[in-house]
């Protein structure tokens, strides 16, 4: 019997680590319906990115400041409660009709029963709300139970990187959006078609090479080989081996997360799980994200990169997800050197 449980799920954005309050080191985690999706890759935000900087991603983190209660927060008397409620009910309309930003950041001192107060219009709102310390914050998504980067007795490290690989990251998180938009477009457009793929005519790649060139001949083979997907996984679970498996699946902690956790994944660029060892983590994050993407028919669309810190823990990993899968290793799983991670994603 697992006790084991995920310990919070944080979520935030490339603006939000813009604010020097809010500067830490993220593992990387794909929007949902990219064709690219990458795991685990560790991305280090310069302390130099301006402030009010429009990032990349649809959500982003604000700092309300109420400077102008600013005092020692012993000898501050709580503010009107009505006069709070008031202007929260104006600070929280205007981030529900603010479709960039994610959540609000106060520094208000305020006591408890504010922070009631607060809390209760936010959940009428149709908010998250949760209180670190003197700091309260309101979001668009479920809140963590703690926040490193508003812990004042934290020291928040400062990470410095050149400039050159700051422009690197910001193009290569640019053309993945550019790649969402793309892929969200295009099978829209064509869902009636995956419908009929059955029906596309044999491409034979090898006998002609130059299709590679065409777009819509690749489009197609990607489409045919998403279905093919689709149909090997549907009957993998409904297998007796399968069902055993996905029982199996089900009962591990990070199995009662899964929709939160796509929806986490679809609504972010950047999110951060965290959960007791054994939880899933490795092995059932990449796989809910691939099983949907399976299921709404862009399976051949989608890769997902899984780093490891050592070659051994990589081959157990892939080996042991290839079996979940119940699929021979090289199939849709594999894993790769460090040399040939590189170079794959140099050319993606
Ligand atoms: N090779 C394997 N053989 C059998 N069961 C495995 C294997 N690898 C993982 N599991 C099972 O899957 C569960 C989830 O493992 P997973 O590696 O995804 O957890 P995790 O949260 O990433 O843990 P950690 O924080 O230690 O990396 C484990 O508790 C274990 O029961």
């Amino acid at each position: 019997m697992h006790n084991y449980r995920l310990r919070a799920l944080l979520s935030g954005s490339i603006r939000s680590l813009s604010n020097p309050t809010n500067r830490h080191l993220l593992h990387c985690s794909p929007s949902r319906p990219n064709a690219n999706a990458l795991f685990n890759l560790l991305a280090l935000l310069p302390l130099s990115a301006p402030k009010r900087r429009r990032g990349f991603c649809g959500y982003a983190a604000e700092q309300f400041s109420d400077d102008e209660y600013e005092c020692d927060y012993e000898t501050h008397q709580a503010s009107s409660t009505v006069a709070n409620i008031d202007e929260w009910k104006w600070k929280l309309s205007v981030l529900l009709r603010n479709e960039t930003d994610q959540e609000i950041i106060s520094r208000d001192k305020r006591d408890r029963r504010d922070y009631e107060q607060i809390s209760n219009l936010a959940k009428r709102m149709g908010l998250y709300s949760q209180i670190y310390g003197k700091v309260v914050v309101a979001s668009k998504v479920p809140l963590a139970n703690y926040r490193p980067d508003l812990d004042d007795r934290r020291p928040q490290r400062e990470v410095v990187i050149p400039l050159s690989l700051q422009r690197r990251v910001e193009g290569l998180l640019q053309e993945h959006l550019d790649r969402i938009q793309l892929s969200s477009r295009k099978v829209t457009e064509s869902s009636d078609e995956l419908k009929s793929i059955d029906r596309v005519e044999d491409v034979n790649l090898d006998e002609n090479p130059d299709s590679f060139l065409d777009r819509s001949v690749m489009e197609k083979v990607l489409l045919r080989r998403s279905l093919q997907m689709r149909n090997m996984q549907r009957a993998w679970q409904e297998s007796p081996e399968g069902r055993k498996m996905t029982d199996f699946r089900k009962s591990l902690p990070a199995f009662k997360e899964k929709e939160r956790l796509l929806q986490a994944i679809a609504r972010n660029q950047v999110i951060v799980i965290s959960g007791e060892t054994g939880c899933g983590k490795t092995t059932q994050l990449p796989q809910y994200v691939l099983e949907s993407e399976i299921e709404s028919g862009r399976g051949a669309f989608c890769s997902i990169i899984c780093t490891q810190p050592r070659r051994i823990s990589a081959m157990a990993v892939s080996d042991r997800v290839s079996t979940e899968r119940g699929e021979p290793l090289g199939e849709t799983v594999s894993f790769v050197s460090l040399n040939e991670l590189t170079y794959a994603l140099t050319n993606l």
